[in-house]
């Protein structure tokens, strides 16, 4: 038996109150054999961790994750991208379908969750694509993939732009309570040269303009189609306050709709871009000041769901380019706590609470995760937790980084840096106590 006591440590069980769910308050918290065990009973040689003034909440999970392997394994692999979500707090990610080979069989999907086992700092769960090799053209196996355990599938780095296609995907996932995760970018609007928000800024740089209703005219074609089949829709990486109207309009009509918000569009801007690094452009890109404080607000009251990283890595010889060729996309998995706590729960927009629900049980519930994710601790119950210091700061460094890439948008910014331990399906995978 190993024994792991979290002694003094403040426990955030999150919102509701779940049958034998450990209250919330300080605490002695014993982990016996990998999961919640009665404080009182630990025995005498039992592995201590002072927490003392450090609070602890349900294990993060991360739905946007790409790990990058297999395929390019020279930006990031499973070992080194779960390590990074273990040093962010994540108990689990999961893992997009955009690797080399893509991720659109059974087979494929089984060998990532193979490769989480093995290398994994944190549980993977594989996304699957929507259609094969994202083309966007047919269907993928989705009956089989979600036989073989998964739950959401995704054409992400792509948009699925044919309605009849998406119309398809989500009478398919219906079967099986599936949930599609779609990259709005309707490709006619905003094409794959699409690299700055169209604006003042995208003018002014002489850079291809991504205008909002490229992201807003199709959630809201998502949420019609998701409505007539009575399915399940997930909107990626929202971006603009018009896509959080539609989002209102369509939850308030009952359509089964969540979406998500990442850090760097809950904190950072278009204004970053004037310099042409190109560690700033990512897909939907930066936006103005207006859309920050929209998708706070949406976050805040829940018209967007969860936060999800978008971690996505990428090697020095695709990013270092002229703007307008560099790969889109930056890393994200270690900061991305701090972030929602700077922007979040020291502007008062979010309580603790507030914070588990969007970090934890709503991806939990989003993607329909097992295995003690995302629900509150339980005796009995596997451990998933985060322990961390909401008070630590650090100026963040990105060669100091777990993950293979350097494509990090925070470097040189002081932020929160709380994390101080995680456990992840029962195991300490992180831990500076
Ligand atoms: N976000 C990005 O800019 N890039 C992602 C793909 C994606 O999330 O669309 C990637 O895989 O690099
Ligand atoms: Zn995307
Ligand atoms: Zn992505």
């Amino acid at each position: 038996m190993t024994e792991l006591l979290i002694t003094g440590v403040r426990l955030v069980p999150g919102p509701g109150d779940a049958a034998g769910a450990l209250a919330s308050g300080t605490q002695d918290i014993l982990i016996a054999d990998g999961r919640y065990a009665d404080p009182s009973q630990a025995s005498a040689d039992a592995t201590r961790i002072d927490a003392d003034g450090l609070l602890a909440l349900p294990g993060l999970i991360d739905l946007h994750t790409h790990l990058r392997e297999p395929g390019r394994e020279d930006a990031e692999t499973v070992e080194s991208g779960t390590l990074a979500a273990a040093r962010g707090g994540f108990a689990a990610v999961m893992a997009m379908a955009n690797t080399d080979p893509v991720t659109d069989t059974a087979e494929a999907a089984e060998h990532i969750r193979a490769l989480g086992r093995k290398h994994g700092s944190a549980q993977v769960y594989p996304i699957g694509a929507v259609s094969k090799g994202l083309a966007g053209q047919e269907l993928a196996e989705l009956g089989l993939m979600a036989r073989s355990g998964v739950t959401m599938f995704s054409d992400d780095g792509h948009c699925v732009s044919d309605s009849r296609l998406m119309r398809r995907a989500l009478e398919y996932v219906r079967a099986f309570g599936g949930v599609i995760a779609q990259h709005a970018q309707d490709p006619r609007l905003a094409g794959s040269d699409a690299c700055c928000h169209e604006g003042e800024v995208s003018g002014r740089l002489g850079l291809p303009g991504w205008p909002s209703a490229a992201e807003a005219t199709v959630i809201a074609r998502d949420a019609e189609l998701t409505k007539l089949t009575r399915s399940r829709l997930h909107v990626c990486h929202v971006s603009t306050a018009e896509s959080v109207d539609v989002l209102r309009w369509a939850k308030k009509r009952a359509i089964d709709i969540t979406a998500e918000v990442t850090p760097h569009h809950l904190l950072l801007t278009t204004a970053l871009l004037e310099g042409y690094d190109p560690t700033f452009k990512v897909n939907p890109p930066l936006r103005p000041d207006e859309d920050v404080a929209a998708v706070r607000e949406a976050l805040a009251d829940g018209t967007i769901d969860v936060v999800a990283t978008d971690h996505a890595p990428h090697a020095r010889h695709d990013k270092e380019h002229a703007f307008g060729d560099a790969a889109p996309g930056m890393v994200g998995l270690e900061t991305a706590l701090g972030v929602v706590i700077e922007t979040m729960i020291n502007t008062g927009a979010l309580d603790w609470d507030g914070l588990v629900d969007r970090t934890s049980f709503g991806p939990g519930r989003i993607a329909r995760l097992q295995d003690g994710l995302g629900l509150p601790p339980v005796l009995g119950a596997a451990a998933n937790l985060t322990v961390i210091d909401p008070q630590r700061r650090t100026v963040v460094d990105r060669d100091s980084s777990a993950s293979l890439s350097r494509n990090n948008p925070w470097h040189g910014l002081e932020l929160p840096d709380p994390v101080m331990a995680t456990v992840a399906g029962g195991e300490v995978t992180y831990s500076r106590l």
